[in-house]
């Protein structure tokens, strides 16, 4: 008799190293006892436990990826650089067939292959998470009307519609949709958020998220493109309005329920990877499409992106009935999302959907670029050497904090009086709000990339045409978060002593 059969001879024999092992083992010993020969054991095995398919491991050589940039300054050419890489990275994921760079291109975070914003890549059969990132479903949304009220007065009624900051609306203050009620609560990936789902509509958070009033003058020209494009409704509210619009534009994500979904659908994809890949970066985790969980994790993706809809939706039927109009057209686009197109997953993150509809019309899409600059509204050039994206906005050159660093103090403060200087130098005229009543600088346009720059590399790489600028108003902001209590103490501390500091040197000086 031979040796008892051992876990190395199945692993040898084609069978992988997983949770499984220990009950193939024991079936192959139950055959074993039979008197079956090792051919027989193994063939037997076989209709038992099949063998599974290798694990999937990184490619040698990245997939190819085309770059729709022109960096010309030191600090453009850093931050492509490390964008660069990062898409490098993950373009040695074997899902991944192809990938793309838009001219706002920055890095979203330093872990290995983590999606860089601007970035988008064209996948088979998989969903990856981390490449939608955590806020799925952040977009853009906006509504035409006509008015002719001073921009404070409106600016007033939209402080009153919207609501930012961490956590949703309170008792009482909550917005209803009827899609609170679709039958999607039982999806594993949806399950237990409904409440979520209800506090967070008509919430638009933190960051560079907002709410901008503006003006448009549709030319001629635009109009006509518009009209040929096929976008029937916005050519006729063009042609009604001899082209004169005010816009609510806003941008913000799927808030909470977003969130979750995301780490749900993260835990999944990892659990997924430890039983079949290997050494694949967490960034790049991702579910089979056609399995049961990528299966439900799709639907879960299509449920928020309805709910994100319509949470911008709420938010300017509130705007408008405060101020007693109808939207005359609406439109918009989200640039976090996975997007299917024939067989191919296309995963965008910070990028704007510009290839062409089912019936063949480009799509429209809204291209923010910084609180004092135009957002365009863009038609969709299907450039299928960039995966038929454009950007979605003007991205940035330095990180937050590091931007920030040139106006901080020693202690770490910035002089409100700098604060207020350069609002005026790069704000004068608008009216911006800070909801949180601290101003960012990071968020002024100081904190991104030269607009015009951006605007020249989507026409110059045929990203998309541009056929309407909504030229600002004003626009809210989230702005610093409130200070917690203790903070706030030692803020004041550190003042008060920078004021005694200041005393004494001009006593000692005189
Ligand atoms: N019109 C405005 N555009 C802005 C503002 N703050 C930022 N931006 C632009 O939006 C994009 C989108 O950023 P992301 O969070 O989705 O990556 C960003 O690149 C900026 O160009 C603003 O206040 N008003
Ligand atoms: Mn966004």
């Amino acid at each position: 008799m031979g040796m008892e059969i051992k876990a190395r001879d199945l692993i040898a024999a084609g069978w992988r190293e997983d949770a499984r092992m220990g009950m193939v083992l024991k079936r192959a010993r139950e055959l074993e006892a039979t008197g079956l020969d090792r051919a027989g054991v193994l063939a037997a095995l076989e209709a038992d436990f099949p063998k599974l398919a290798l694990r999937a491991e990184l490619r040698s050589t990245p997939a190819g990826c085309s770059e729709a940039i022109a960096a010309e300054t030191p600090a453009e050419i850093a931050s492509v650089a490390a964008s660069r890489a990062r898409m490098l990275e993950l373009l040695h994921v074997p899902v991944i067939k192809r990938g793309a760079l838009m001219p706002d291109t920055c890095p979203a975070g330093a872990g290995i292959a983590t999606i860089p914003v601007g970035g988008a890549i064209e996948v088979e059969n998989a969903l990856l998470p981390g490449a939608h990132s955590a806020d799925i479903c952040c977009s853009m949304f906006a509504s035409f009307f006509a008015d002719n009220r001073p921009v404070g007065e409106l600016m007033d009624h939209l402080w009153a519609s919207t609501h930012f900051g961490a956590g949703g609306r309170p008792r009482g203050k909550q917005f209803y949709s009827t899609l609170l009620e679709e039958p999607v609560w039982d999806n594993p990936f949806l399950a237990g958020l409904q409440g979520r789902a209800r506090e967070f509509l008509g919430t638009q958070g933190d960051g560079n998220h907002f709410a901008y009033v503006g003006r448009i003058e549709f030319t001629p020209d635009q109009h006509r493109a518009i009209a040929r494009a096929g976008d029937t409704d916005l050519a006729a509210a063009i042609e009604r309005r001899e082209g004169g619009f005010h816009v609510l534009v806003t941008h913000h994500g799927s808030r909470a329920l977003g969130a979750n979904v995301y780490k749900h659908g993260m835990i999944e994809a990892r659990a997924w990877m430890r039983q079949n890949a290997t050494s694949i970066p967490e960034a790049a985790a991702w579910l089979p499409a056609d399995s049961r969980e990528g299966r439900d994790y799709w639907a879960a993706l299509q449920f928020v992106a309805r709910w994100t809809r319509v949470n911008h939706a709420l938010i300017h039927d509130e705007f408008l009935h405060r101020v007693g109009l109808r939207p005359l057209a609406q439109l918009g686009n989200e640039h976090n999302f996975v997007w299917q197109r024939g067989d191919a997953f296309y995963h965008g993150k910070g990028a704007t959907p510009a290839w062409r509809d089912a019936k063949g019309r480009p799509l429209l899409g809204l291209i923010p670029l910084n609180m004092a600059r135009e957002i365009l509204i863009v038609l969709g050039g299907d450039n299928d050497e960039f995966l038929s994206f454009c950007p979605h906005g003007a991205g940035r050159n330095l990180s937050r904090k590091a931007m920030l660093a040139p106006y901080r103090d020693a202690e770490g403060d910035i002089d409100p009086a700098r604060v207020k200087q350069v609002l005026a130098e790069t704000t004068g005229g608008l009216d911006i709000r800070w909801f949180n009543g601290a101003p960012d600088l990071s968020e002024t346009p100081l904190g991104y990339k030269d607009a015009s720059k951006v605007k020249e590399q989507i026409e110059r790489f045929q990203l998309a045409s541009v056929v309407g600028e909504i030229h600002p108003l004003g626009c809210i902001m989230a702005g610093q978060a409130a200070e917690p209590p203790w903070l706030q103490k030692k803020r004041e501390k550190r003042a008060a002593h920078k004021a005694a500091r200041r005393e004494w040197t001009t006593e000692n000086e005189e």
